[in-house]
């Protein structure tokens, strides 16, 4: 054995690649090169093989011996069958089948639909046309419900490929990592550095590039106010550990500018390379830091991550973060291990991970202290597996279950767009196993009926509410009616209307355009293509991760200019510069509306929130609502109408400011009263790009009027005139857009639909 392992070494020119992935961890700088070496062949010569991969196998176990040896221990893991056959086998990320209750009288729901939905559901289906009843689209119906969407979301074979790569705070075990950046050295740094105290966030800031760190501060310079009460981050255990730390990386000093920061401004800067906080996050940060229970309630794209992110990081032990995709906690782990800093050490646990993987994260998290600042999960795994239900309850009475974070809180109600049973389980389990826990619940959208369920169910106690207003001023919005039939060329007129619409902004602008149906997005996106050159994809869950993966890249990579989309498309799309978010057909509620439609414009540029609204689209909602194949509960479709009846309402509105709607629905005053000209009601001149005309009735009421019939005296410019106004209505808005409220933008908005209708 002994010859082999020499020949293998000998044969072997420079480190093992495995050895060289270790120290590249940064157990080089703390256990110096030659032990690392030294090692490794120790722990070949233990494991009695002359070599060993270098997959991440093999790097964890390799790592696990090396903390195994410096704490003089055994080099087999505790009860590692046991955990990785709970983990393995639960198979918690399949959402609960819904109770199916057939509805006693279906007739009922039709009188429900009070003003003629029924009736024109017939009609349309007797027509032949998008019959809302037809097996084909009735399937389509189903498969874009939240549910299945959500359920193929979160566990496809797409997201099993991934997570095949073993998530990269796994890789480089966190521990490796913070070994080098560790709090643990901290307090040599904190001292070499300029007087941070010992332990403090210094340690993540050993490999910032230098030169970053205060150029572009703009920090506040008042004194930390909460600098005591922080539960700043112990010493890495690992680095007690060893046994000859090696000498730490020499910091740059710190400026005065950083010197004067308070941490939570150094480590927003250092950490996570922001100048500063946005609205509320500093005082989010700090409730959260004080270990109160805390409610956030933040528009889409308004910083909440980093609300839990940052205390993360300043906080002992782990934070665990409840979030409904796997996606999307895939892509959170990425970027928190992928930080300019150096990276975060955080993981995730999914049913998709091999064995192995899941159990070196219960190894991780079984560790004395472990350096993983944050675990996400998604609330079936949470709600159903008994094995991590004992390890963080282990965890908490070690002192070191930092916060419950539940992200995406709406889901826990019922009266919330994309409600999850498994939510409602998770205060039952944090009462029964960590209660004290502090919890974090956050949202971009709760109505006051949601934010008390979301308070009830998760046991918020004395909890700590932060709300950003909902209102978007930079958004526009406007509903357009749609039209189907033929224009003169025989060409559907609701097509050409979002052709129009398209090509009338600028060259290249990035925008969704959201369908009811998979059938819906494929056509809708072949048809812009085809017939408009405009470079599009459809997007919705029955592709194959691969092929969604691309469609969104190509997206966000601007290779394609518009991603024609289910709601499949959703959480966690983090583009920026989306221009506009059109919606093809009415959403199932305002509260998804404004989820949806708020994917525009998150760089806080102006960008445009369309929705084409044809009467004969509310049908296809009912059937939905309804259930098709898997009959809902006369509750649930009840809600379900309630929430559709809303929507309606928002479309059909034309007297009431609709971000003045919007903000109401979420129990928010809008004490401007209007907006001016950032939707179709408030400007005119949008109002009439809207295809909407003013009718003065005998009362002196205005009443909403489709083009169609405004125009049903003029033969033959009925389709070229609306089409001309809702492409008019875009150029409008963005000359209104740039002047972003300013009496100047309404002038000019007016003038360019003038020149436009007068061509
Ligand atoms: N203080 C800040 N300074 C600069 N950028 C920030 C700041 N806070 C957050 N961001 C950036 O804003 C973007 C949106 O943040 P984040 O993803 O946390 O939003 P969100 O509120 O969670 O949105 P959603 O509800 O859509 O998930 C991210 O790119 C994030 O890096």
């Amino acid at each position: 054995m002994k010859a082999a392992l020499a020949k293998a070494q000998k044969a072997t020119k420079g480190p093992h690649p495995l050895v060289q992935q270790v120290l590249n961890y940064g157990y080089g700088e703390t256990l110096g090169v030659e032990r690392v070496a030294s090692l490794f062949h120790t722990f070949l010569e233990a494991k009695d093989v002359a070599s060993i991969g270098s997959g991440a196998a093999g790097i964890n176990e390799f790592i696990d011996f090396l903390e195994m040896v410096q704490r003089g221990g055994s080099m087999l893991p505790e009860n590692s069958d046991d955990e990785g056959d709970n983990a393995y086998d639960d198979h918690y990320e399949r959402p609960d089948a819904e109770e199916i209750v057939g509805l006693a009288d279906t007739t009922d729901h039709e009188v429900e639909c009070d003003d003629g939905e029924a009736a024109s559901l017939a009609e349309s289906a007797s027509e032949g046309e998008e019959a809302p009843e037809d097996a084909d689209d009735a399937e389509d119906f189903i498969e874009s419900s939240d549910a299945d969407e959500v359920d193929d979301d979160f566990e496809t074979p797409a997201t099993a490929k991934r997570q095949r790569v073993l998530p990269k705070a796994l890789q480089a075990p966190a521990a490796g990592k913070s070994a080098n950046r560790g709090p643990g050295l901290a307090s040599t740094s904190g001292r070499q550095s300029g007087g941070r105290e010992p332990g403090n966030i210094m340690s993540y800031f050993s490999k910032m590039p230098a030169g970053s760190a205060s150029a572009s501060a703009t920090a506040s310079k008042s004194q930390p106010q909460h600098r005591t009460q922080l539960h700043l981050q112990r010493a890495n255990p690992l680095a007690a550990l060893l046994k000859q730390p090696a000498p730490r990386p020499a910091n740059a000093p710190q400026t005065a500018e950083e010197k004067a920061m308070s941490d939570l401004d150094f480590a927003n800067l250092k950490v996570f390379g922001n100048a500063s906080f946005r609205h509320q996050q500093r005082q989010v940060i700090t409730a959260v830091l004080q270990e109160q229970d805390v409610f956030v309630l933040m528009p889409t794209g308004g910083g909440k991550s980093l609300c839990y992110q940052l205390p993360a990081v300043l906080s002992k032990g782990v934070t665990v973060v409840i979030s409904p995709l796997l996606s999307l906690m895939q892509d959170q782990v990425q970027a928190l291990c992928e930080m300019a800093c150096g990276g975060i050490p955080a993981t995730y646990l999914s049913s998709q991970q091999s064995k192995e993987e899941a159990l070196a994260v219960y190894r991780e998290l079984r560790k004395p202290v472990p350096t993983c600042k944050l675990l996400y999960l998604t609330p079936e795994q949470f709600a159903k597996s008994a094995a991590l239900k004992e390890v963080l309850a282990g965890l908490a009475q070690r002192g070191l279950l930092a916060r419950l974070v539940v992200d995406e809180a709406h889901c826990v109600s019922t009266w919330g767009h994309d409600f999850r049973p498994d939510y409602k389980e998770l205060g039952k389990i944090k009462a029964a196993s960590f209660p004290g826990v502090p919890t974090m619940a956050l949202t971009a959208t709760a109505t006051q009926k949601v934010q008390e369920d979301i308070t009830k169910i998760l046991k918020l106690q004395r909890c700590r509410r932060f709300q950003v207003s909902f209102y978007r001023s930079k958004l526009v919005l406007r509903v357009v009616e749609k039209e189907y039939g033929m224009t003169d060329e025989g060409k559907p007129k609701h097509m050409e209307a979002l052709i129009d619409f398209i090509r009338a902004q600028p060259k290249g602008a990035s925008g969704i355009v959201y369908c009811l149906s998979r059938e819906d997005t494929e056509g809708v996106a072949r048809y812009l293509q085809e017939q408009g050159a405009i470079p599009s994809r459809h997007y919705h869950a029955g592709l194959t991760p691969k092929q969604r993966v691309e469609a969104q890249n190509k997206w966000q990579s601007g290779q394609v200019q518009v991603v024609v989309a289910t709601i499949a498309f959703g959480m966690g799309i983090d583009k920026p510069d989306v221009r506009f978010v059109l919606h093809f057909t009415l959403a199932k509620s305002l509260e998804g509306y404004y989820q949806e439609a708020g994917r525009a414009g998150r760089d806080g540029l102006p960008a445009e929130c369309v929705l084409f609204y044809a009467k004969r689209d509310v049908p296809r909602l009912i059937t939905l609502l309804r259930g098709v194949g898997k009959r809902k509960s006369k509750k649930s479709f009840d809600t379900g109408m309630e929430l559709l009846n809303q929507m309606k309402a928002y479309c059909t509105e034309t007297q009431r400011c609709r971000h003045a709607l919007l903000v109401e629905y979420f129990g928010e005053p809008f004490t401007m009263g209007s907006c001016r000209t950032q939707c179709d009601v408030c400007c005119p001149a949008l109002r009439q790009a809207a295809g909407h005309a003013e009718a003065e009735g005998a009362d002196g009421e205005r009443a909403l009027m489709p083009g169609r019939q405004r125009q049903s005296g003029k033969p033959g410019s009925g389709s070229s005139r609306a089409r001309k106004l809702a492409a008019a209505g875009s150029k409008a808005l963005k000359s209104a857009g740039k002047g972003a409220a300013g009496p100047g933008a309404f002038v000019s908005a007016s003038s360019m639909l003038n020149n436009s209708l007068t061509k």
